[in-house]
Protein backbone atom coordinates (compact mmCIF):
# COMPACT_ATOMS: atom_id res chain seq x y z
CA UNK A 1 0.00 0.00 0.00
CA UNK A 2 1.29 3.72 -0.41
CA UNK A 3 1.55 5.83 2.08
CA UNK A 4 -1.08 8.40 0.69
CA UNK A 5 -4.03 5.82 0.82
CA UNK A 6 -3.18 4.44 4.59
CA UNK A 7 -6.79 5.24 6.66
CA UNK A 8 -5.05 7.42 9.67
CA UNK A 9 -6.68 7.52 13.05
CA UNK A 10 -7.40 11.07 14.17
CA UNK A 11 -4.45 13.04 15.08
CA UNK A 12 -2.24 11.01 12.88
CA UNK A 13 -0.17 12.71 10.05
CA UNK A 14 2.00 10.87 7.40
CA UNK A 15 3.92 12.86 5.48
CA UNK A 16 6.01 11.03 2.42
CA UNK A 17 9.83 12.04 1.07
CA UNK A 18 11.02 11.19 -2.08
CA UNK A 19 14.28 9.76 -0.45
CA UNK A 20 16.10 9.60 2.61
CA UNK A 21 18.53 12.60 2.02
CA UNK A 22 15.09 14.60 1.55
CA UNK A 23 13.49 12.95 5.00
CA UNK A 24 16.19 13.60 7.07
CA UNK A 25 16.26 17.36 5.83
CA UNK A 26 12.87 18.14 6.37
CA UNK A 27 13.27 16.20 9.63
CA UNK A 28 15.78 18.23 10.55
CA UNK A 29 14.19 21.40 9.80
CA UNK A 30 10.73 20.09 11.60
CA UNK A 31 12.75 19.34 15.14
CA UNK A 32 15.00 22.69 14.74
CA UNK A 33 11.59 24.64 14.46
CA UNK A 34 9.94 22.79 17.45
CA UNK A 35 12.99 23.30 19.97
CA UNK A 36 13.50 26.63 19.11
CA UNK A 37 9.22 27.40 19.80
CA UNK A 38 10.14 25.32 23.00
CA UNK A 39 12.82 27.73 24.06
CA UNK A 40 10.87 30.32 23.43
CA UNK A 41 8.24 29.70 25.62
CA UNK A 42 10.23 27.92 28.56
CA UNK A 43 13.77 28.62 28.07
CA UNK A 44 14.74 25.03 27.55
CA UNK A 45 13.79 22.15 25.61
CA UNK A 46 14.02 18.57 25.46
CA UNK A 47 14.78 16.36 22.50
CA UNK A 48 14.54 12.16 22.96
CA UNK A 49 15.83 10.38 19.72
CA UNK A 50 16.24 6.87 19.09
CA UNK A 51 19.05 4.92 17.38
CA UNK A 52 19.40 1.88 15.36
CA UNK A 53 21.38 2.91 11.97
CA UNK A 54 18.56 4.95 9.81
CA UNK A 55 18.75 8.28 12.03
CA UNK A 56 22.14 9.41 11.28
CA UNK A 57 21.54 11.81 8.26
CA UNK A 58 18.81 13.16 10.50
CA UNK A 59 21.57 13.55 13.18
CA UNK A 60 23.93 14.76 10.93
CA UNK A 61 20.89 17.61 9.16
CA UNK A 62 20.03 18.36 12.51
CA UNK A 63 23.54 19.39 13.83
CA UNK A 64 23.72 21.83 10.99
CA UNK A 65 20.69 23.88 12.24
CA UNK A 66 21.00 27.30 13.93
CA UNK A 67 20.13 27.32 17.73
CA UNK A 68 21.13 27.90 21.32
CA UNK A 69 22.45 24.11 21.65
CA UNK A 70 23.38 25.11 25.59
CA UNK A 71 19.35 25.02 26.15
CA UNK A 72 18.85 21.78 24.64
CA UNK A 73 18.65 18.89 26.64
CA UNK A 74 18.95 15.52 24.28
CA UNK A 75 18.52 12.29 25.70
CA UNK A 76 17.66 8.69 23.69
CA UNK A 77 14.25 6.50 23.64
CA UNK A 78 15.68 3.46 24.53
CA UNK A 79 19.52 2.08 24.50
CA UNK A 80 21.55 -1.26 24.44
CA UNK A 81 22.82 -1.77 27.81
CA UNK A 82 26.47 -1.55 26.76
CA UNK A 83 28.97 0.58 27.24
CA UNK A 84 29.59 4.23 24.98
CA UNK A 85 32.43 2.54 23.52
CA UNK A 86 30.68 -0.85 21.95
CA UNK A 87 29.62 -0.77 18.54
CA UNK A 88 25.84 -0.93 19.35
CA UNK A 89 25.42 2.28 21.44
CA UNK A 90 22.95 4.21 20.52
CA UNK A 91 24.83 7.31 23.12
CA UNK A 92 27.96 6.27 20.93
CA UNK A 93 25.59 7.12 17.40
CA UNK A 94 23.85 10.60 19.06
CA UNK A 95 27.82 11.75 20.17
CA UNK A 96 29.01 11.06 16.98
CA UNK A 97 26.55 12.09 14.67
CA UNK A 98 24.69 14.70 16.45
CA UNK A 99 26.40 16.56 19.44
CA UNK A 100 29.16 17.74 17.17
CA UNK A 101 30.10 21.64 16.26
CA UNK A 102 27.92 23.90 17.76
CA UNK A 103 25.43 20.85 18.80
CA UNK A 104 27.91 20.10 21.18
CA UNK A 105 26.81 22.47 23.82
CA UNK A 106 23.85 20.66 24.42
CA UNK A 107 23.29 18.58 27.55
CA UNK A 108 23.14 14.66 27.20
CA UNK A 109 21.39 12.60 29.02
CA UNK A 110 22.37 8.90 29.47
CA UNK A 111 20.75 5.65 29.64
CA UNK A 112 23.13 3.65 30.21
CA UNK A 113 24.05 3.23 33.46
CA UNK A 114 27.38 1.18 35.06
CA UNK A 115 25.67 -1.79 37.51
CA UNK A 116 25.90 -5.53 38.03
CA UNK A 117 23.23 -6.39 35.89
CA UNK A 118 20.09 -5.25 33.41
CA UNK A 119 17.53 -4.36 36.35
CA UNK A 120 19.90 -2.18 38.19
CA UNK A 121 20.87 -0.35 35.33
CA UNK A 122 17.04 0.26 34.56
CA UNK A 123 16.63 1.45 38.14
CA UNK A 124 19.55 3.92 37.95
CA UNK A 125 18.17 5.12 34.40
CA UNK A 126 14.68 5.67 35.80
CA UNK A 127 15.93 7.84 38.55
CA UNK A 128 18.75 9.54 35.94
CA UNK A 129 16.05 10.50 33.81
CA UNK A 130 13.99 12.07 36.03
CA UNK A 131 13.74 15.43 34.72
CA UNK A 132 13.23 14.38 30.96
CA UNK A 133 8.93 14.81 30.22
CA UNK A 134 7.14 16.17 29.54
CA UNK A 135 9.62 15.85 26.26
CA UNK A 136 9.60 18.63 23.81
CA UNK A 137 10.00 16.63 20.77
CA UNK A 138 10.38 12.95 20.64
CA UNK A 139 11.83 10.96 17.47
CA UNK A 140 10.90 7.77 17.23
CA UNK A 141 11.87 4.80 15.09
CA UNK A 142 10.52 1.05 14.37
CA UNK A 143 11.89 -1.84 13.54
CA UNK A 144 10.41 -4.73 10.86
CA UNK A 145 9.11 -6.28 13.93
CA UNK A 146 6.51 -3.07 14.78
CA UNK A 147 9.05 -2.17 17.39
CA UNK A 148 9.97 0.93 18.80
CA UNK A 149 12.25 2.51 21.59
CA UNK A 150 13.27 -0.98 23.16
CA UNK A 151 9.11 -2.28 23.39
CA UNK A 152 9.91 -5.78 21.31
CA UNK A 153 7.34 -7.91 20.45
CA UNK A 154 6.31 -10.05 22.97
CA UNK A 155 9.31 -9.17 25.35
CA UNK A 156 8.74 -9.63 29.24
CA UNK A 157 8.81 -6.23 30.80
CA UNK A 158 5.92 -5.05 27.75
CA UNK A 159 3.02 -5.15 29.35
CA UNK A 160 3.91 -3.18 32.01
CA UNK A 161 6.06 -0.47 29.75
CA UNK A 162 2.58 0.28 27.76
CA UNK A 163 0.61 1.14 31.15
CA UNK A 164 -0.19 4.67 30.83
CA UNK A 165 0.08 4.71 34.29
CA UNK A 166 3.93 2.57 34.56
CA UNK A 167 4.82 3.95 37.70
CA UNK A 168 8.37 3.27 35.69
CA UNK A 169 10.30 5.85 33.66
CA UNK A 170 12.84 3.27 32.38
CA UNK A 171 11.94 -0.50 32.18
CA UNK A 172 14.85 -3.30 30.92
CA UNK A 173 13.69 -4.71 28.09
CA UNK A 174 14.85 -7.89 25.97
CA UNK A 175 15.75 -7.94 22.27
CA UNK A 176 15.36 -10.73 19.52
CA UNK A 177 18.95 -9.30 18.13
CA UNK A 178 21.99 -8.79 20.09
CA UNK A 179 23.08 -6.53 22.13
CA UNK A 180 19.94 -7.97 23.64
CA UNK A 181 19.87 -6.46 26.82
CA UNK A 182 18.01 -3.38 26.53
CA UNK A 183 16.46 0.23 28.77
CA UNK A 184 13.46 1.32 27.25
CA UNK A 185 11.24 4.76 28.26
CA UNK A 186 8.15 3.83 28.58
CA UNK A 187 5.12 4.92 27.79
CA UNK A 188 3.83 7.84 30.02
CA UNK A 189 7.89 9.40 29.40
CA UNK A 190 7.09 8.93 25.58
CA UNK A 191 3.72 9.91 25.45
CA UNK A 192 4.67 13.28 27.66
CA UNK A 193 5.68 14.57 24.00
CA UNK A 194 4.87 17.90 22.97
CA UNK A 195 5.36 16.89 19.44
CA UNK A 196 5.72 12.81 18.69
CA UNK A 197 7.43 12.25 15.34
CA UNK A 198 7.88 8.58 13.81
CA UNK A 199 10.90 8.47 11.05
CA UNK A 200 10.48 5.13 8.69
CA UNK A 201 11.96 4.24 5.46
CA UNK A 202 11.54 1.57 3.31
CA UNK A 203 8.09 -0.48 1.86
CA UNK A 204 8.77 -3.32 4.37
CA UNK A 205 8.51 -0.76 7.31
CA UNK A 206 5.44 0.75 5.68
CA UNK A 207 4.06 -2.80 5.42
CA UNK A 208 4.21 -3.25 9.05
CA UNK A 209 2.66 0.29 9.98
CA UNK A 210 0.18 -0.75 7.75
CA UNK A 211 -0.23 -4.15 9.42
CA UNK A 212 -0.22 -1.81 12.47
CA UNK A 213 -3.18 0.61 11.05
CA UNK A 214 -5.17 -2.64 11.79
CA UNK A 215 -7.15 -3.74 14.71
CA UNK A 216 -4.83 -6.53 16.60
CA UNK A 217 -2.28 -7.03 19.82
CA UNK A 218 -0.41 -4.60 20.99
CA UNK A 219 1.93 -6.78 21.68
CA UNK A 220 2.34 -8.42 18.52
CA UNK A 221 2.92 -4.92 16.86
CA UNK A 222 3.89 -2.57 20.01
CA UNK A 223 3.94 0.83 17.13
CA UNK A 224 0.49 0.49 17.88
CA UNK A 225 0.26 1.79 21.12
CA UNK A 226 2.06 5.21 19.45
CA UNK A 227 -1.35 5.06 16.85
CA UNK A 228 -4.18 5.99 18.96
CA UNK A 229 -2.85 9.60 20.18
CA UNK A 230 -1.46 12.25 17.98
CA UNK A 231 1.77 11.60 15.60
CA UNK A 232 3.52 13.20 12.48
CA UNK A 233 4.72 10.43 10.62
CA UNK A 234 7.52 10.51 7.95
CA UNK A 235 8.45 8.29 5.42
CA UNK A 236 10.73 7.73 2.57
CA UNK A 237 11.75 4.80 0.01
O1 LIG B 1 17.02 -1.43 17.76
C1 LIG B 1 16.55 -0.39 17.38
O2 LIG B 1 15.88 -0.36 16.20
C2 LIG B 1 14.88 0.65 15.91
C3 LIG B 1 14.84 0.78 14.40
O3 LIG B 1 16.14 1.03 13.92
P1 LIG B 1 16.45 1.29 12.39
O4 LIG B 1 17.90 1.37 12.25
O5 LIG B 1 15.84 0.15 11.64
O6 LIG B 1 15.75 2.58 12.08
C4 LIG B 1 15.18 1.95 16.61
O7 LIG B 1 14.08 2.82 16.47
C5 LIG B 1 15.49 1.71 18.08
O8 LIG B 1 15.72 2.92 18.76
C6 LIG B 1 16.74 0.86 18.15
O9 LIG B 1 17.17 0.63 19.45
Amino acid sequence: MAISELKLPPGVQACAHNDAEQLAQALAVRVADALRQAITSRGQATLVVSGGRSPVPFFEALAQQALPWAQVLVSLADERWVPVNHAGSNEALVRRHLLHGPAAEARFLSLYQVAGNLEQAAELADAAVAELAPIDVLVLGMGDDGHTASLFPHSPNLHQALQPDCARRVLPMLAPSEPAQRLTLTLPVLASARLPLLAIQGQAKLNVLTAALMPGEIAQLPIRAFLNSPLEIHWCP
